[in-house]
């Protein structure tokens, strides 16, 4: 039987924050680049990402922007500011609403009532307002993405996604809230339930329509190898349950590939050495 202990105690968390602090500091330095722009919600994983940024790049080669909309509760933004401010980094807080407002008098097919477009405009709108910064600050964007909402496929696509490097893409949700407990994040932070705040109400795992805790240990029996009917058993989560999660994973793959290329090849008249060597990868 594999527990949710289990999936939170097979990190061993300050050799993972050592290694996700040298992976940032890496990839800031191959690219060249000044530092990091880090879009900060006042949730869990933004928190987190920020804290190891931090630390990995010393906080004044950072900045935390923090982007509300109609549909962000005040809440998060106090809670943000306070971990910008716990970890030394400088933020600006830009309302994002008249940006929105400028694609809802701009685009004929707009709808309100339509929740996930909406909301996937909401973060395709801060992922250009990130890129914004980090093209004149001359930085990378770092993704906030965990383990279990990359393979959910729980992000927009181009949006929350659209990110130069992901710090905790290897940690599942409930590993994050561990690694967040231990930089010392306040508790109603770590503890904090999941949501994109895409619009409001919206909380993930209702959205989703199972847990965390019920997706982290799916996920964590999968990758361990267990065959898919013996899932069910091996963690305690009901059948259906363990279905939807994997199927949401198959259907959502495409979110972690790079477009794919029509590659030519009947029709191309002329091959070279390095377009045959292309067709054939
Ligand atoms: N097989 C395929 N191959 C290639 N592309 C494919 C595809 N199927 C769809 N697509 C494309 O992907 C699009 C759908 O993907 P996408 O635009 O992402 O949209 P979608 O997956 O429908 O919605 C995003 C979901 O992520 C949630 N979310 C968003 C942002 C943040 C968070 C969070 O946790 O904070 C969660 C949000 O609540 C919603 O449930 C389609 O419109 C189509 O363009
Ligand atoms: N109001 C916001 N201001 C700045 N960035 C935001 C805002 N809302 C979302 N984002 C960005 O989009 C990312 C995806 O949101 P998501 O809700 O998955 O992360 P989170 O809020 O940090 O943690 P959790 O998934 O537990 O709610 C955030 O981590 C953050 O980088
Ligand atoms: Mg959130």
């Amino acid at each position: 039987m594999i527990t949710l202990l289990d999936v939170i105690n097979s990190v061993n968390y300050q050799e993972a924050r050592r290694e996700i602090e040298e992976f940032i500091a890496y990839y800031i330095q191959k690219a060249k680049v000044r530092g990091a722009v880090v879009g900060l919600s006042g949730g869990v994983d933004s928190c987190t990402t920020l804290a190891l940024t931090a630390e990995a790049l010393g906080p004044e080669r950072v900045i935390a922007l923090i982007l509300p909309s109609k549909a962000t509760p005040p809440q998060d933004v106090e809670d943000a500011i306070r971990v910008a401010r716990q970890f030394g980094v400088r933020y600006e807080v830009i309302d994002i609403t008249p940006i929105l407002n400028a694609y809802k008098t701009t685009m004929s097919e707009y709808d309100d009532k339509d929740l996930v477009a909406r909301g996937n405009l909401t973060a395709r709108i801060r992922m250009s307002v990130l890129y914004y910064y980090a093209n004149k600050r001359n930085m990378l964007v770092i993704g906030t993405g965990d383990k279990s909402e990359l393979m959910l496929g729980y992000f927009t696509k181009h949006g929350d996604g659209g990110v130069d490097i992901l710090p905790i893409g290897d940690l599942y949700k409930s590993q994050v809230r561990a690694l967040a407990r231990r930089m010392g994040l306040p508790e109603d932070i770590a503890g904090k339930p999941s949501s994109p705040r895409l619009w409001v109400g919206q909380m993930a795992e209702s959205e989703l329509g199972f847990t965390y805790a019920e997706a982290d240990l799916v996920l964590y029996a999968w990758e361990l190898g267990v065959p898919k009917s013996k899932i069910p058993r091996q963690t305690g989560v009901p059948p259906a349950v363990v279905r939807k999660i994997l199927k949401r994973v198959e259907e959502n793959a495409h979110k972690l590939s790079p477009p794919p290329i029509a590659k030519l090849i009947k029709s191309r008249l002329v091959t070279t050495t390095r377009s045959q060597s292309a067709a054939r990868s």
